[in-house]
């Protein structure tokens, strides 16, 4: 079967998503930026608990640390979520291949797989190498008797040193016992052919055929990694949920450092679900972190032999070499902005705090306390225990109009009207690292917060709203005008919700980054649900080819 050859899109860290249509073979190219693709819905279960989204890796040890449970550790702490660990077996490896393998017993793998799953809260459960059939059928029993949110498995057979991991005496207990209850399999090439009994799978075309035979064996959803595909320029993935195939591209980076690459995909998209993404959603974040990973990577040295290790913790590393612009504002933050309202929180009977929470959790990006009407004694409080969660999700707090407010908790900035203080002043007062964003309604206004040293630019009211008195509307056209006259990042605010946020997105200006929002959340009964329904219209929304 011949598939539409996807276009390659340009830019830096482009990776895009192709969805084939699986019956009538037409292709519709979307792209998604890897940063609006941050999963932040993280289940928190009351005021005084966090519960912490938690992934288990049940996978061997690699001493060189590049992948293996090492990597499973690290892809997770960098995806912001807890990851414990059932070692299956322990491998001498470094950069050159590997020396040796040691198995650790059937039993001792139940004793670990009891331990964890019995007392800890597993959402996901991610496999890696599992070197025995043995091994295979105590995790089918301990799933069955401890059941998980997902089961994400990585085929893993050989590693990319060519050292075989796990011999064919596992194919039938992958067939049998795994694939069935797996709601995504992530075979390479190899592993995808071995699955198929040595079915060819070297193109893209074979990697459909392969995505849609594997399907058959009964996971949810396959994706067939393609980053060992001959002559490709591309990094291509091929994504089939049941219905519909998706290719996944990202550029092909030039680097020795690839040794891992299978089992952090994998962990990324375990840590996605864990904190309450859908599949796609996961494994296009996961994608996307690999191509940033590999990037940040592709020419440190760690080791003499052909295949390094790549470095999972890219974000703590640019803190250490201060490079604080890049990652103190990130203009596509603004993709679901929360302002909050303590009108509408009094009414449905929630505190600041548990709004905020649920609004993060619905999948909110950035979020401003907009507190009118109360003191400044309980704004302080409020917004010091709404910092608290925000920086537990690693999601940025801004201020409406109280710079003292913002000082006082040390909140990531401001958000300032037309009179507040003008921008340039609340910068030398906050200083370089604080995030600063100001409401503008014209492109004069939008020059000069600009020049003023603002980081973006809340346009509108867009559509007419109660939220604000006296509010003039600038519509869709309005905002046009802004976006085309400003040089920073734009959110779209007034009379926004799930019913009319895609045409605000789908007006053609590039720096237009979200849509900020009060009542389409905060003025519903469950802010958790609402918040998730217009991230997915937001999501859908970026991605779509405009
Ligand atoms: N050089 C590369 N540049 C960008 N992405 C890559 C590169 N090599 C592999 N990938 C990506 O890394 C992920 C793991 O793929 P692959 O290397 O095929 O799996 P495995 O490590 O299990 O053999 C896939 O998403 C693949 O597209
Ligand atoms: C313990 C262990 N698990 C998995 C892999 C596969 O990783 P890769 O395919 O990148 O070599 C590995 N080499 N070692
Ligand atoms: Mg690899």
């Amino acid at each position: 079967m011949a598939y539409a050859q996807p276009q390659v899109l340009s830019g830096f860290y482009s990776t895009s998503f192709n969805k084939v249509n699986s019956r009538i073979n037409q292709s519709k190219q979307i792209q998604v930026c890897m940063e609006t693709q941050r999963g932040r819905r993280s289940m928190m279960s009351n005021h005084s608990t966090i519960k912490v989204p938690h992934v288990l890796t049940v996978a061997g040890s690699d001493s060189g640390a590049g992948a293996g449970i090492q990597a499973d550790l690290k892809a997770c702490a960098a995806r912001g979520v807890f990851c414990s660990t059932v070692i299956t077996a322990v491998t001498a490896q470094n950069t050159v291949g590997v020396q040796g393998v040691d198995i650790v017993s059937d039993d001792f793998v139940a004793k670990q797989l009891k331990s964890v799953l019995s007392d800890m809260q597993v959402d996901v459960v991610k496999t890696g190498m599992l070197p025995s059939s043995g091994v295979v059928k105590i995790l089918h029993q301990c799933l069955r008797e401890f059941p998980v949110q997902a089961l994400v498995v990585d085929p893993v057979m050989v590693s990319t040193s060519g050292d075989v991991l796990a011999g064919p005496s596992i194919l039938t207990g992958f067939r049998e016992e795994l694939l069935p209850m797996a709601d995504i399999v992530t075979p390479n090439l190899k592993e995808a052919s071995a699955l198929l009994g040595g079915l060819k799978v070297e193109t893209v075309s074979d990697m459909h055929s392969a995505a849609k035979l594997l399907h058959d064996m009964g996971p949810r959803n396959v994706l067939v990694k393609g980053g060992d595909l001959p002559d490709s320029l591309d990094a291509v993935d091929i994504f089939f949920d049941g219905e519909d195939f998706y290719e996944l591209r990202s550029s092909r980076l030039k680097t020795r450092n690839t040794h891992g690459t299978g089992c952090t995909l994998a962990s990324c998209i375990a840590a996605e679900l864990a904190k309450g993404s859908s599949m796609l959603e996961a494994v296009k974040a996961a994608k996307c972190f690999i191509e940033t990973a590999l990037d940040y990577s592709k020419d440190i040295v760690i080791g003499n032999g052909p295949q390094g290790p790549f470095d999972h913790l890219l974000r703590l590393k640019r803190n250490i070499h201060n490079s604080w612009k890049q990652d103190r504002f990130n203009p596509n933050d603004l993709l679901l902005y929360a302002v909050t309202d303590s009108r509408m929180n009094r009414k449905w009977g929630r505190s600041i705090s548990d709004a905020v929470k649920a609004a993060i959790e619905g999948g909110a990006t950035i979020v401003q306390l907009r507190e009118k009407d109360i003191e400044t004694w309980d704004f302080l409080e409020a917004a010091k225990s709404c910092l608290q969660i925000c920086r537990y999700h690693g999601v940025p707090l801004l201020i409406n109009d109280r710079i003292d407010i913002a000082l006082a908790c040390d909140a990531d900035g401001v958000h300032l009207g037309q009179s507040d203080m003008p921008s340039r002043v609340a910068r030398t007062i906050l200083g370089p690292e604080k995030i600063i964003g100001v409401s503008c309604k014209t492109p004069e206004q939008a020059q000069q917060a600009w020049i003023d040293g603002a980081d973006y630019i809340g346009c509108g009211g867009i559509y007419p709203t109660n939220t604000k008195e006296n509010n003039r509307t600038v519509g869709l056209d309005g905002l046009k005008a802004v976006c085309l006259a400003s040089n920073l990042p734009v959110v779209a605010i007034g009379g926004i919700g799930i019913s009319n946020a895609s045409p605000v997105m789908a007006i053609d200006a590039p720096n237009l980054k979200g849509v900020a929002v009060v009542s389409a959340l905060f003025d519903r009964e469950c802010v958790l649900t609402e918040t998730r329904k217009l991230h997915s219209v937001l999501v859908e929304a970026t991605t779509k080819t405009k």
